[in-house]
């Protein structure tokens, strides 16, 4: 079994997530690769810039120039796509990369990071990916402030299940 972690993270949270997917996936014989997906503006905005910054491009489906990647979908029998939730949908950055690689015929999973409003965040990632089955779904409240052990074992367990 072939894994592959896509993942942005602007906080940490989906970025610990990933580890932890990557530690289950990656397991015994299994390989489990992983792509962090940077943008090309990296500044780190705080407060109400933030979200101010963050909504104008998910309000006005300005999705964020990325870092050069190299990646071949081919390779893998499972991938799994990961981002935090900005204002109910995907952070824009998971949604530049869609726009530019075509993920069709796939087995997939899918995991958010939010602050307990998920919205319709994942259905909306779904929308985007027909032609794929999804193979599970999960989210996650704020987890890097979460009991790690906990997660751990959570994680296992929705591995397990892919
Ligand atoms: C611009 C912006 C918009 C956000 N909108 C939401 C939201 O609609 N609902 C929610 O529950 N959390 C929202 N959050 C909080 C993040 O989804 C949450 O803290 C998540 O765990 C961060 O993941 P990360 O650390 O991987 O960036 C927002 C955060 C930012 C920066």
């Amino acid at each position: 079994m072939k894994t592959l972690i896509i993942y942005y993270s602007y906080e940490g949270n989906s970025a610990l997530v990933a580890g932890e997917l990557k530690k289950a996936a990656g397991a015994g014989p299994s390989v489990c690769d992983i792509l962090e997906l940077k943008t090309e503006d990296d500044t780190k905005r705080t407060g109400f810039a933030k979200y101010l910054w963050g909504g104008k491009q998910v309000f006005t489906h300005k999705s964020p120039k990325l870092k050069p990647y190299t990646v071949n979908i081919e390779e893998y029998d499972l991938i799994i796509l990961g981002a935090p939730v900005w204002a109910g949908s995907p952070a824009p950055a998971l949604l530049s990369f869609l726009g530019e690689t075509k993920i069709s015929g796939k087995k997939l999973a899918l995991f958010c990071c939010h602050a307990g409003g998920k919205g319709k965040a994942l259905d909306k990632l779904k929308a985007l990916l027909p032609g794929n089955t999804i193979a599970g779904e999960i989210d996650f409240i704020n987890p890097a402030g979460q009991d790690r052990p906990a997660l751990t074992k959570q994680i296992e367990e929705w591995v397990k299940g892919l």
